[in-house]
């Protein structure tokens, strides 16, 4: 399969990829395994987080980002643990945390800073393609990590996977298609996130999670991703079948993010269903 977003040019999911196989190399050579997995042991036990995105109403997964491909700059985020704290006094019932550098304006540190602010499962949101990143992961004290099936070829997808449940994390493995949902699925997610925004052409698609949702099994938890601006498009993904709703560049921006969290949570509670 071939997407190219540009006349001649590569699916922006491919560059981001490329930047961070680039990035990973050089860390492999400069940190050693064994050290990662010294830390990883080390680190706080993880926090169950299935329990936390499923339930009455729909769960709000608040998402720290400074910038993406997409917008560009959306906040300076000077303080991510001060911004998690904020969330979780809205009510989220988990925070996102982008760690890629290049493209997000992201860190390691950031993770660190969120998983000692707040009491909440906490996302590592990169892109990982080698194990060594879900180690990492544990390392910093995250409690789940991203997949997208997107970026990764079926055996690969499986055994980040199993990697990430042998440590003790669940997984948020990212679809896009029902192509992907259904690999999703078959390497054996629990939980399964449906992006409206394309990675490879960075096009959202809203109704993209409606369309999927019902091909997902109703034991896997399902989460609706991007593009989410306020209460009303939280409340149309709960009434889609939505467990949890993952919002960044909403929540980012709002002058109150405490408050713009609880709006999502609570308008979907009255108005779905
Ligand atoms: O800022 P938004 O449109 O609310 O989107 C949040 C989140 O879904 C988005 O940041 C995202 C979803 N999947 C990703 C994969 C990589 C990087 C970023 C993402």
């Amino acid at each position: 399969m071939t997407v190219t977003t540009r006349p001649g040019g590569e699916s922006v999911l491919a560059r981001i990829v490329a930047d961070v196989r680039r990035e990973l190399a050089l860390r492999m050579t400069t940190v050693p395994f064994s050290q990662v997995e010294a830390r990883a042991a080390a680190a706080p036990p993880p926090r169950d987080a299935l329990p936390a995105l499923r339930g009455d109403g729909l769960r709000v997964i608040a998402e720290v980002k400074r910038r993406s491909p997409a917008k560009g700059p959306l906040a300076p985020i000077p303080d991510p643990g001060a911004l998690a704290g904020r969330y979780v006094a809205g009510g989220a019932a988990a925070i996102s945390v982008l760690t890629e550098p290049n493209w997000f304006a992201g860190s390691p540190a950031d993770l660190t800073a969120v998983r000692t602010a707040v009491e909440v499962p906490v996302l590592r949101k990169d892109f990982v393609v080698d194990p060594y990143q879900v180690w990492e992961a544990r390392a910093l004290g995250a409690d789940l990590v991203l997949l997208i099936v997107a970026a990764l070829d079926a055996p690969t997808l499986r055994s980040l996977l199993g990697q990430v449940h042998s440590l003790g994390m669940t997984a948020l493995v990212e679809a896009h298609d029902q192509a992907e949902v259904t690999r999703a699925v078959e390497a054996g997610a629990r939980l399964v996130g449906v992006n409206a925004r394309d990675l490879r052409t960075l096009r959202i698609d809203m109704a993209a999670f409606a369309a999927l949702a019902a091909g997902i099994p109703p034991d896997v938890v399902r989460v609706a991703e991007s593009g989410i601006r306020g209460p009303a498009d939280a409340a149309a993904y709960r009434a889609a079948g939505a467990d949890a709703v993952l919002v960044g560049e909403a929540v980012v921006t709002s002058p109150d993010p405490a408050a713009a969290v609880a709006a999502l949570a609570a308008a979907a509670a009255t108005e779905a269903r």
